[in-house]
């Protein structure tokens, strides 16, 4: 394991005594791999650099936010100029404007876009428009899908509530403090098992105001729809009345322009939006098509609202990174990135004689130690959580920091170029080694 300087060793001391568990979001602790996180002070493109000078390939990118890499000129230069005509107004910018079109223009099931602070406030406010359009009170969810903490969402919850959270039951919340009544009102269903959703609208079909979804879910390490899975929730929610919503906060932006909708073909009723769209500030979204959105306040009766919501310095970063992304090749050079990459570990893995599964959608990677890739959450956790661990501290020590949990993502950008994705491999290729050990 990665030793520390003592310099990092009494931040991190500090860090626990100031901050619940030393981290402003569990996923940042390392309690499912151990030892104890590095601390950043600059970000450089693919690279991240701790309190020792010590430089690592970021894999973590912000939790998939940075997908141009840190620091990009363009965004640099957009936030300096935003923020030097002030940090927020409370009033309208002709800069939102500009954005909710680029994103309504990038999507075609969205029309009309709100902005929030974070995804989680996506999610929450997608749902409460559902609820408020169908008069119905259920939602179903997937077991090892993550749409942020709301109090319903935080049911058989992916990433780091299936780390740090309290155990979950069949329907029994990630923590303490949630409601039974908001969890109880959350249906759960299997990952790509259509027949559980099948069984949850026979019995509650009248009372399902949306069944909300991870197109591509990337919270329980990244687990792909089979083909006909979201094309049945399309169909089902369809012909029961209830709103198809999809939480496109990873994969907005990420594997392709139009997101996961566009590239997989399925349309949802309301896209939840984040990460990418923020350029590393905070940002969340939620869009759908004029009729639907204009039921949000002021022009509709569902109350939503939010102080710093369309943020000038966030807009502006947002804006500077979709303007990056809209140029032409932008997302085949991504593709082709993701792929160099996820071939790199599979051969790697192939010549360590390691079980190792590896699934890959644009800028989106996922990794499992498991013979074949999982297909739902059980099939998810039951990879080898040991041998990530290991694997983990391997590759932290030959420089390249990955999400400190086996239920996270692997997110490569457009900073991370050929000579970065081979290194990631080169690295790869000695620790898969060792951690077989
Ligand atoms: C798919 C998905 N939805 C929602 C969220 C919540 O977003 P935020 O952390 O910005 O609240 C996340 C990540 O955190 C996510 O991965
Ligand atoms: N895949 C997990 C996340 O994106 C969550 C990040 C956080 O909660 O800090």
């Amino acid at each position: 394991m990665t030793r520390h300087s003592e310099a990092t060793q009494q931040w991190w001391e500090r860090a626990r005594h100031a901050i619940p568990g030393g981290v402003n979001s569990p996923v940042r602790a390392f309690g499912a791999v151990g030892g104890t996180p590095v601390f950043i002070v600059r970000g450089q493109g693919p690279y991240v650099y701790d309190l020792e000078g010590r430089r690592y390939i970021d894999l973590v990118q912000s939790w998939g936010a940075v997908i141009l890499g840190h620091a990009h000129p363009a965004v640099t230069e957009a936030v300096k100029r935003a923020a030097a005509d002030g940090t927020s107004f409370g009033m309208p910018t002709t800069a939102e404007v500009e954005l909710a079109e680029t994103i309504a223009g990038a999507i075609p099931s969205v029309e009309m876009v709100r902005l929030v602070n974070s995804g989680t406030e996506a999610v929450m406010s997608a749902v409460r428009l559902a609820r408020a359009v169908t008069g119905r009170p259920y939602v179903v969810k997937f077991e090892g899908c993550y749409h942020g903490h709301s109090d319903g969402m935080l049911v058989r919850a992916g990433s780091g509530a299936a780390v740090y959270g309290a155990p979950q039951g069949t329907s029994s919340p990630a923590s303490p403090g949630v409601s039974p009544g908001a969890a109880g009102e959350t249906l759960l269903a299997r990952y790509n098992h259509l027949s559980d959703v099948e069984a949850l609208f026979d019995r509650w079909g009248d009372r399902i105001a949306a069944v909300v979804v991870e197109p591509v879910a990337a919270n329980m390490g990244v687990v792909l729809p089979e083909p006909g899975f979201l094309e049945g929730l399309r169909e089902l929610t369809r012909r029961h009345g209830s709103l198809l919503i999809f939480d496109e906060v990873i994969t907005g932006f990420r594997v392709g322009w139009s997101g996961a909708q566009g590239r997989l073909g399925v349309t949802p009723d309301l896209t939840c939006l984040g990460k990418v769209i923020g350029g590393g500030l905070p940002v969340g979204a939620y869009g759908g098509p004029r009729a639907l959105m204009e039921q949000v306040a002021p022009a509709g009766p569902v109350y939503q609202a939010g102080t710093l919501s369309g943020n000038p310095i966030t807009v502006a970063a947002g804006l500077a990174v979709l303007r990056e992304l809209a140029r032409p090749g932008v997302y085949e050079r991504l593709e082709a990135l993701g792929q160099r990459l996820a071939e790199g570990l599979r051969q790697s893995a192939r010549e360590a004689g390691v079980a190792l599964s590896v699934v890959q959608m644009g800028g989106l990677v996922g990794i499992a130690f498991a013979e074949a890739a999982p297909t739902d959450f059980d099939s998810a956790r039951a990879a080898d959580a040991g041998r990530y661990a290991r694997f983990f501290h391997a590759m932290l020590e030959r420089g390249v920091h990955l999400a400190p949990a086996m239920l996270e993502a692997v997110f490569v950008g457009l900073a991370h170029d050929e000579a970065v994705v081979d290194a990631v491999v080169e690295a790869a290729q000695a620790a898969l080694i060792e951690s077989a050990r």
